[in-house]
């Protein structure tokens, strides 16, 4: 049996993406899913998305990092799964769908993608990092010279040495004089520096915040894979009406033979 597959990528975080509205999908075989992620022996990619039928919500997103389980929640995939609910003409400019957090709504003008994620209610201030989750588990941590940074070898280390088996999503940031800041992130899951991070990005943007370096409602990041923007609403440190906005595009199409 064959399966159509599709390629999206969202600021260069890239993702199989499969219309399992007829759940052909053998989605419970991780060795299939993992081996379809590897980047020499498959298709390569950071997860793979299933966009299926969800009866209270209309779609659901079933994520999978690399390494072939099902993931939390993910922002770029998040993303790129509205774009592909466009591409397929199921949604006509907005949506909701349900995703492994809950609730998603979303709007989509221009392959450009605005994506709201939970509200953030708890905010962990470690000595030298912040951690918190959006979605996925985050830890945030400034660091001065990121370009250099071994960001597999150190994100490694803090990913299992800090967060024991469950682990976490490790970010580095850096800010720019223009109030701006550059975002490297280890991602649980693909066990390696991912391009960029949309739940990560989020993190990072409301850490920022949190600790007072920056001040407006919104955060430009840039990553290794291009430039997202994070809104949202704050009082008495809770955040609400969180936006991730940025572009997510489809790359090619293809069939597994399965
Ligand atoms: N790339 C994702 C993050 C996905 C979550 C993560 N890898 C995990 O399961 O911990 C994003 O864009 O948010």
């Amino acid at each position: 049996m064959d399966i159509i597959f599709y390629k999206y990528q969202g600021t260069g975080n890239d993702f199989i993406m499969i219309d399992n509205r007829q759940k052909l999908f053998p989605k419970n075989n991780a060795n299939v899913i993992e081996n379809l992620c590897d980047r020499r022996f498959g298709i390569g990619a950071d997860g793979l998305i299933l966009l299926e039928n969800d009866e209270m919500s209309g779609y659901r997103m079933v994520y999978f990092n690399s390494d072939g389980k099902e993931g939390s929640m993910c922002g770029n995939g998040g993303r790129c799964f509205v774009a592909f609910a466009d591409f397929l003409q199921i949604i006509q400019g907005k949506t909701s769908f349900d995703a492994a957090d809950g609730l998603h709504e979303a709007t989509i003008n221009n392959g450009i993608v605005s994506l709201k994620m939970q509200n953030v209610n708890e905010i962990k201030v470690k000595p030298n990092a912040i951690f918190m989750d959006t979605g996925s588990p985050h830890h945030v941590q400034i660091v001065e010279n990121l370009e250099a940074l071994d960001v597999f070898k150190e994100g490694a280390k803090l990913r299992y040495g800090l967060y024991g088996e469950k682990g976490s999503n490790i970010n580095f940031v850096s800010p720019r004089v223009d109030g701006s800041y550059d975002v490297r992130t280890y991602e649980r899951g693909v066990e390696d520096e991912t391009l960029s991070c949309g739940t990560g990005v989020t993190a990072v943007a409301l850490a920022m915040h949190h600790l007072g370096k920056s001040k407006g409602n919104q955060v430009q990041i840039h990553t290794k894979g291009g430039d997202l923007k994070v809104e949202f609403d704050e009082k008495d440190g809770i955040y609400t009406d969180i936006f991730l906005i940025g572009s997510a595009k489809q790359v090619f199409k293809g069939e597994i033979e399965c």
